[in-house]
């Protein structure tokens, strides 16, 4: 898929970050994720792998203790709203708007800076295409596969323009073929993106496609 990144090669970087929850730490998390790579980190039930996602991009619970510091290249995101942090998601439920078309909720992604309706149509049609869903765009996605909803839901994602990619068990509602197929389409679309990601997931096959570091946070005390 081609990169629709605005191509920052920014590393993705964590000082001393730390969540608790309740006075008990879940988690500490001191490095960096450089441009392409995936880092996936692992764990437990209930270890704050999610929180560990919601406090990068931006959403964490208030019920969460969390500190540290997260940049990308030299912006700090932890201290700016979540719309400017520049964070794709992607979740283990294809989370499509129900009252737009495919075309819209892929063209609500778009940029203001890509202008025109004819640019932004084009955008929309090279989009789908990528994810060999060509001509798509006036369908319903409540009448869409799981697969086709994830290769929608990835290309959203994608059209944004993101500069870290956050993914949280993004294939884990899909079956084993399926998965497959979105684990090299998603992983790839990342490397081409020269974007850092962070993967959270039960699956060691995930992690190892993934083909980068992997970071068991322990169990919760
Ligand atoms: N709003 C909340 N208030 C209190 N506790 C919460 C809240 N949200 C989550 N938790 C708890 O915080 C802990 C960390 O949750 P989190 O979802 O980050 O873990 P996780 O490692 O991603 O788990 P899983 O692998 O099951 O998705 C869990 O024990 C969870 O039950």
């Amino acid at each position: 898929m081609r990169s629709e990144t605005s191509g920052k090669d920014a590393d993705l970087v964590f000082r001393a970050v730390r969540i608790a929850l309740a006075g008990k730490t879940l988690l500490n998390l001191d490095r960096s994720v450089p441009p392409g790579e995936i880092l996936t980190v692992m764990g437990p039930s209930g270890t704050g792998k999610s929180s560990l996602l919601a406090y990068i991009g931006g959403f964490l619970d208030p019920a969460f203790d969390a500190e540290g510091e997260v940049w990308l290249g030299d912006r700090r995101l932890d201290t700016v709203p979540a719309a400017e942090r520049r964070c794709g998601l992607l979740f283990q439920d294809a989370l499509l708007f129900p009252h737009m078309n495919v075309g819209q909720n892929l063209a609500f992604a778009l940029p203001n800076a890509i202008k025109g309706r004819q640019a932004r149509r084009e955008r929309v049609a090279e989009a789908l295409a990528q994810i060999a869903l060509p001509g798509l765009e006036s369908r319903d996605p409540a009448t869409l596969s799981g697969g086709q909803k994830a290769r929608v839901a990835l290309a959203r994602t994608l059209l944004s323009q993101p500069e870290a990619m956050l993914l949280d068990e993004p294939f884990s509602s899909l079956d084993a073929d399926l998965r497959a197929a979105m684990r090299e389409l998603t992983f790839t679309a990342i490397r081409n993106a020269h974007i850092p990601a962070i993967l959270v997931t039960h699956d060691l096959a995930d992690a190892e496609a993934a083909g980068g570091p992997i970071v068991v946070i322990g169990e919760t005390t």
